[in-house]
């Protein structure tokens, strides 16, 4: 299901800055030697997410789910120049290809790819965390909920992607594992005191959690 009417989408492209020659190339790569470039996050939400970082100017920004590292160039344009981005996969076929796009980013020196499962990685990730991007396997989006919460720093960002799981969300004949882990994990976000919401119909959804 597509939200946005193609037309307003391109507009709206239009009139947003254009994403840089590296993010282009990554994008054009993706699609041309990768499998599912639907996942890649693209150029709106791109400019989104790098603009939602320069606001928060983060310390340290945690990615779960790399894929082609498009999204996490894109958090990394926000960072303070001592600060970091821990990106996290669980993909190593991807590894090289990615590695190859960060090294040839300004902002190299300051991403730490690391290969693994998140659940297992992110305990020994030490907070405080400014910023959260969530955008791995949707059926642990919970988990990894509970496992970076106490490590926020209060006022702090977790950004959830795909949280309308292409309209799926609100059909009820949709009754797959992924959608229903959805369901439930807006719904746990929506009665958590410890944060405030914002569903954002940007793309696939995109679920804004500010930590009070
Ligand atoms: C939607 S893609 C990420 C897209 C990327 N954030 C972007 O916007 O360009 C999801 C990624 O999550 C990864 N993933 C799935 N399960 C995982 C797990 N248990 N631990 C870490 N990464 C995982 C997949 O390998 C895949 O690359």
């Amino acid at each position: 299901m597509e939200f946005i009417d193609e037309a307003i989408e391109e507009y709206s492209r239009l009139f947003t800055d254009k994403p840089s020659d590296l993010l282009q190339s990554l994008d054009r790569e993706t699609h041309a030697r990768i499998l599912q470039p639907r996942m890649l996050s693209g150029h709106l939400q791109g400019r989104y997410l790098s603009m939602l970082s320069k606001l928060i100017s983060p310390q340290l920004i945690v990615e779960i789910g790399t894929y082609t590292g498009y999204s996490a160039l894109c958090l990394a344009e926000g960072l303070k120049p001592t600060g970091k981005l821990i990106t996290i996969d669980i993909n190593e076929e991807l590894e090289s290809f990615t590695r190859s796009f960060f090294d040839r980013s300004e902002y190299a020196k300051q991403i730490d790819y690391r290969i693994a499962d998140a659940q297992q990685e992110l305990t020994s990730v030490e907070g405080p965390i400014d910023l959260v991007f969530i955008d791995a396997d949707k059926r642990n989006y919970a988990k990894y909920f509970d496992l970076i919460i106490s490590k926020m720093r209060p006022g702090g960002l977790i950004l959830v992607d795909n949280v309308l799981w292409s309209g799926k969300i609100v059909d009820p004949k949709a009754t797959d594992k992924s959608t229903n882990a959805l369901r439930d994990f807006n719904q746990k976000c929506l009665e958590d005191p410890r944060v405030e919401k914002m569903l954002l119909p940007l793309r696939d959804g995109l679920y804004m959690l500010r930590v009070i």
